[in-house]
């Protein structure tokens, strides 16, 4: 049995006295860590302060991005090494986001991957289609050859540790799912795709999270997939309430 991950993903929203508000509305209700790991990554600029805003919490702060080197002259970057230094246990790795405004390709998203592992950061890699590429049935292949690229080089041991978020790009931020029919199709191609690459083992042993407008009143229907074995969620994870609800539903999986 997979441990559910429910992560918020706060992308450039908040000021700074509404993530700490947040935080001290939601650090004392995160359940236990042994039975889901709840997850907000938050803009840089914030991780510091609430890492230590939630010591002694099971709400872990993550952060949404990072560059592959441990330093250098890369203006506006962030590290592996300075995430790992504040206490950072999790990154996003090749949001859509990026991929689109910020030239991340799988290769990059790759690079990243390995940076995180080398540096004891669990990566969130994100893979998913077009709406455009769905509709001409390109679905699976697009995110098979997305994961093979992203893991290329890593070792079943590393993989085990991997968790791979599903997010179609015409589901995110404009309120269409997947039916949690469809999210558990693509979800259970990448257990294959992993399978295929590394070992059952492996594949079983990976998480893969859907992410794209999941909310309180969809989550545990995607929950209660075969595949999915958690959630990324940008919107319904601004608001405390919303968001514990979610980690809630976690519980329930
Ligand atoms: O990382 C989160 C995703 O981009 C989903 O965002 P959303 O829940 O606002 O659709």
């Amino acid at each position: 049995m997979r441990k559910p991950i429910i992560a918020g993903n706060w992308k450039m929203y908040k000021k700074f006295s509404e993530a700490k508000q947040f935080i001290e509305e939601v650090k004392g209700l995160a359940p236990d860590a042994d039975k889901v790991d709840s997850i907000i990554c938050a803009p840089s600029l914030f991780l510091q302060p609430l890492v230590q805003a939630t010591e002694g919490s099971t709400l872990q702060i993550g952060a949404q991005t990072m560059h592959d080197a441990k330093e250098g002259a890369y203006t506006g970057e962030v590290s592996p090494v300075q995430l790992k230094d504040i206490g950072i246990n999790y990154v996003i790795l090749g949001h859509s986001e990026r991929r689109q405004y910020f030239n991340e390709s799988d290769v990059s998203v790759n690079k990243k991957v390995k940076a995180a592992y080398e540096h004891g950061i669990t990566p969130i890699m994100c893979v998913g289609e077009t709406l455009e590429q769905r509709e001409s049935g390109a679905t699976a292949s697009i995110v098979e050859n997305q994961v093979a690229a992203g893991v290329a080089g890593l070792a079943e041991e590393q993989i085990n540790q991997l968790v791979i978020a599903y997010e179609p790009i015409w589901a995110i931020g404009t309120g269409k799912t997947a039916t949690a029919e469809d999210a558990n199709e693509v979800c259970g191609v990448i257990r294959k795709k992993i399978a295929s690459l590394y070992s059952p083992e492996a594949a079983d042993q990976v998480r893969i999270q859907y992410g794209g407008s999941v909310k309180p009143a969809n989550i545990e229907e995607l929950l209660g997939m075969e595949h999915i074995d958690g959630a990324l969620v940008g919107g319904a994870s601004l608001e405390a309430d919303s968001f514990v609800k979610l980690l809630e539903a976690g519980l329930h999986a």
